[in-house]
């Protein structure tokens, strides 16, 4: 029988340890087909990236086209996106093959901006692009605090802030806000906090002690989308992502010199 369908679009990491690297791994252990957009390639490792080169955004649309029209698709979801020319692109693709809040199928916009080492994967000019086409379109956006500062100015120290920055980006047009809490280094219980506009769901979970957390976002994000893929509603398939991230976080590993992956492969290790 045919699997349900998650398309990412997203970065090629070469280190394997995130972009569409995770977001495939991810959603394969999640029991899904994995189809792909690829937006950038990256020279990466466990040390950084030290450079990328953009695909062309009408290559990008072309691929979102051709994976959604033959294939089908259940949900998407974004990671790297590079520039403004490709957010664009992919908000046109995205409205032609009824993807997003406009259409019928769901929608998680990660809004990757830089690495977890710092390096930048978004240009300046491309967040006013993140915020005017990307947000309006999804179903959710799961930025990382660093993200949060980007894209409202607010600087989350503590949970009352994280409140705050949930109801600025609801305003930006999502259906749902997830605010991740990984980076709230004073929380032992790295907080996510779900939004719809009204009402505050949060989902603490164990702040493990490790440094080999390279692909958390990507793995949060794939997995919620394989479970929307399924027919799921929000709440329930954030409440599965965020256990399968905190598994995935156990389970992750030294790799080179650097930074090590999550690993989602814990699932097929314990079927
Ligand atoms: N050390 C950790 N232990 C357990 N969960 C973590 C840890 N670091 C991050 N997470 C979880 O992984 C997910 C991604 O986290 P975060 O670091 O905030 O985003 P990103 O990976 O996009 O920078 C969130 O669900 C977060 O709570
Ligand atoms: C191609 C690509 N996409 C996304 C990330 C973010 O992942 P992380 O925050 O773990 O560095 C990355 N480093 N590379």
């Amino acid at each position: 029988m045919t699997p349900p369908r998650v398309l990412t679009i997203a970065g090629s990491d070469s280190g394997g340890g995130a972009g569409l690297q995770a977001d495939l791994r991810t959603l394969f252990a999640c029991g899904v087909h994995g189809t792909t957009a690829v937006t950038a390639i990256t020279v990466q490792n466990s040390l950084g990236v030290t450079g990328f080169v953009e695909i062309p955004p009408e290559v990008v649309a072309a691929q979102i086209v051709a994976v959604v029209t033959d294939i089908g698709v259940g949900a998407a979801k974004t990671g790297m996106l590079a520039s403004a020319g490709i957010i664009e692109a992919v908000a046109d693709a995205c409205d032609q093959v009824h993807i997003g809040r406009s259409g019928a199928i769901p929608f998680v916009v990660d809004p990757v901006a830089a690495s977890m080492h710092g390096d930048q994967l978004l240009t300046d000019q491309a967040l006013e692009a993140v915020r005017t086409l990307l947000f309006p379109r999804a179903t959710l956006v799961t930025p990382n605090l660093d993200e949060v500062r980007l894209l409202t100015g607010i600087d989350v120290l503590d949970r009352p802030r994280q409140r705050d920055a949930a109801k600025a980006l609801f305003d930006l047009g999502p259906r749902w806000v997830l605010v991740k809490g990984g980076h709230m280094w004073s929380d032992p219980e790295c907080l996510d906090l779900l939004f719809d506009g009204e009402d505050f769901l949060e989902l603490p979970g164990p702040r493990y002690d490790t440094k080999h957390t390279h692909g958390s976002g990507d793995t949060l994000a794939s997995s919620i989308s394989s479970r929307l893929a399924r027919g799921e509603d929000v709440p329930t398939a954030v409440r599965f992502g965020k256990d399968f991230v905190v598994r995935s976080v156990a389970a992750s590993y030294p790799l080179g010199a650097g930074v090590g992956p999550v690993s989602p492969l814990w699932r097929l290790e314990q079927a």
